[in-house]
């Protein structure tokens, strides 16, 4: 990937309007979610939501910088943590290169990874959103891994590391969510909208075929 740093006096604004789209769908209910920009890639930091922040309303000073040791760079507010999840994003930068990562927990992802899990991942083909997931070939077919929901969060973020596919960018989480990466806010953002609609029209296509 050729990620586009954000820059990192940016960054809580740039969040901040993610969250806003984001939580105008539903996607972060319940203060679930996270969300970060990386601004600086050597060495890695960046801006993460704090830990138990409501995203439906967030605000600059609910935006952290951190390093990739999770270690707090700035924080408005010293008492604030970062995103228990932080690791999974650390390690996908680290691994990636990526400019974005969006962590959202909705109905469909979630059926998604339920309904799937044996089969280790949801399936996609001839659709034309996958043109939107930057699958342009005419028999274009998609797997979106599904790992475990595991407690343990680094655990959780090898697992997802291990799951990541070439040319699909989003892992699901059982029960849990979706972590989907882009170089940019736009493209993740876009990637994310895509994975959820297809999530919605896999399932719906399923109960109507019984
Ligand atoms: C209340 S949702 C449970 C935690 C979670 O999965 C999540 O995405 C939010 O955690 P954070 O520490 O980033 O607020
Ligand atoms: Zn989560």
């Amino acid at each position: 990937m050729a990620e586009t740093l954000t820059p990192w006096r940016d960054a809580p604004q740039v969040l901040c309007a993610l969250a806003d789209e984001l939580a105008a769908k539903g996607w972060l209910p319940a203060t679930s979610g996270n969300l970060s920009v990386c601004v600086r890639q050597h060495p890695l930091a960046l801006a993460i939501t704090r830990s138990g922040a409501d995203k439906q309303h967030l605000t600059p000073p609910d935006v952290i910088y951190v390093d990739s040791e999770l270690r707090v760079l700035d924080a408005v507010d010293p008492s604030h943590r970062p995103s228990a999840e932080t690791i999974v994003h650390t390690k996908l930068y680290q691994a990636l290169s990526c400019g974005c990562i969006l962590h959202v927990h909705t109905v469909y992802n979630n059926l998604a990874s339920e309904v799937y899990f044996a089969e280790g991942a949801v399936s996609i083909a001839g659709h034309e959103l996958l043109k939107a997931l930057d699958h342009w070939e005419p028999d274009a077919c998609i797997q979106v891994p599904i790992v475990e929901n595991l407690h343990d969060i680094p655990a959780l973020a090898d697992a997802v590391l291990a799951a990541v596919r070439p040319g699909v960018p989003g892992v699901l989480v059982r029960n849990h969510g979706i972590y989907a990466w882009g170089d940019t806010p736009a493209a993740a953002k876009r990637y994310l909208e895509a994975f959820e609609f297809l999530f919605q029209y896999v399932l719906t296509l399923r109960l109507l075929r019984g």
